[in-house]
């Protein structure tokens, strides 16, 4: 074998770098087959975190699709978290609920956690609406605060797991997109008059939400390295969802319960725990379906 037989060999086992990533025509694909299933043609999004999948409970005029039906979803596998996409109205406005995300953790590829937002988008979906579950660093904080995003640290990203990477489609966005108005200024503006309208007070928060990737909850240190770095709170979710759909151009809304204290001292003996996220999540269900309900009203009329 001289050298040249060498590298054409080489030539045709060139390894890919979109393992992972799906092409603008199977997202077609995706979007013909959802379409297909129900009548509605949503133009906002909302992803229902931990103990939250009870906001798809307000959509009236309702078509559920379990991700298993639906080519190329991945499916959800932790408990809290449903498993379906359901469409329907919520106060006038044609909505879109994922109830049950995708997590790091549970061994999807960054890239596919946000399937569902590039979906979306050729869905006609313009704003979406990223709830989570998070434990707070920050010592003001109390259980059953919500918290309004006005940022994100995305720690994966940062060391090298960011949904965009591989090759850019530029049909979805730039190769190198901004994320300084990530969270859109006015939806946030549009989401403290309508939290502070409808009764909350020092419950009502504005902060950096710090995704983590699980599923492991935080040691004293990295919580204390989490706060030091400017984390309000801490979960393991929404970044990758929010940058995606900032790529690709759509408004975003993110809006954290806090559910547990992050522990920061070395003398306590309590651990944190997910049945104590579900149950924040039950507990403060009311308050924040009623939020997430006003906030798409307004936006509603604003459209
Ligand atoms: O889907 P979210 O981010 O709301 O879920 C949080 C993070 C973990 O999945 C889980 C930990 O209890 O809740
Ligand atoms: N850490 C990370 N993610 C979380 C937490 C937490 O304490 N609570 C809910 N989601």
């Amino acid at each position: 074998m001289d050298a040249l037989d060498g590298m054409s060999s080489r030539k045709t086992t060139r390894p890919t770098c979109e393992q992972f990533r799906h092409s603008f025509e199977e997202y077609d694909h995706i979007v013909n087959v959802l379409r297909a299933s129900t009548g509605h043609r949503p133009s906002l999004a909302i992803i229902c975190g931990s103990g939250l999948g009870g906001l798809a409970d307000l959509l009236t005029d309702t078509d559920s699709i379990e991700y298993d039906d639906i080519p190329f979803f991945p499916i959800s596998t932790v408990h809290g978290h449903v498993g379906r996409l359901v469409f329907g109205m919520l106060n006038e406005v044609s909505v879109v609920c994922m109830q049950g995300r995708f997590h790091f953790y549970e061994g999807w590829a960054m890239q596919n956690i946000a399937i569902p937002v590039r979906v979306f988008k050729l869905l006609g979906v313009q704003t979406i609406i990223v709830t989570n579950a998070s434990g707070a660093v920050n010592p003001d904080y109390k259980v059953g605060d919500i918290m309004l995003i006005k940022d994100h640290i995305n720690l994966p990203g940062m060391i090298g797991a960011n949904p965009l990477m591989g090759l850019n489609d530029a049909r979805w966005g730039p190769r190198f997109p901004a994320l300084s108005l990530a969270y859109d200024r006015q939806l946030l503006q549009l989401a403290r008059k309508v939290a502070l309208g409808i009764g909350f007070g020092e419950d009502l928060r504005e902060g950096v939400y710090m995704m983590v990737s699980g599923p492991t909850f935080e040691t004293v240190a990295e919580a204390r390295a989490g706060r030091i770095l400017g984390a309000d709170c801490m979960g393991m979710s929404t970044a990758p969802e929010v940058i995606v759909a900032k790529h690709c151009g759509m408004r975003v809304l993110g809006i954290s319960l806090i559910t547990n204290i992050i522990i920061q001292q070395y003398d306590r003996d309590d651990e944190p725990n997910h049945q104590e996220v579900l149950m924040i999540g039950q507990q403060r269900a009311a308050n924040m379906q009623l939020l997430v309900a006003e906030v798409v009203k307004q936006i509603g009329h604003q459209a």
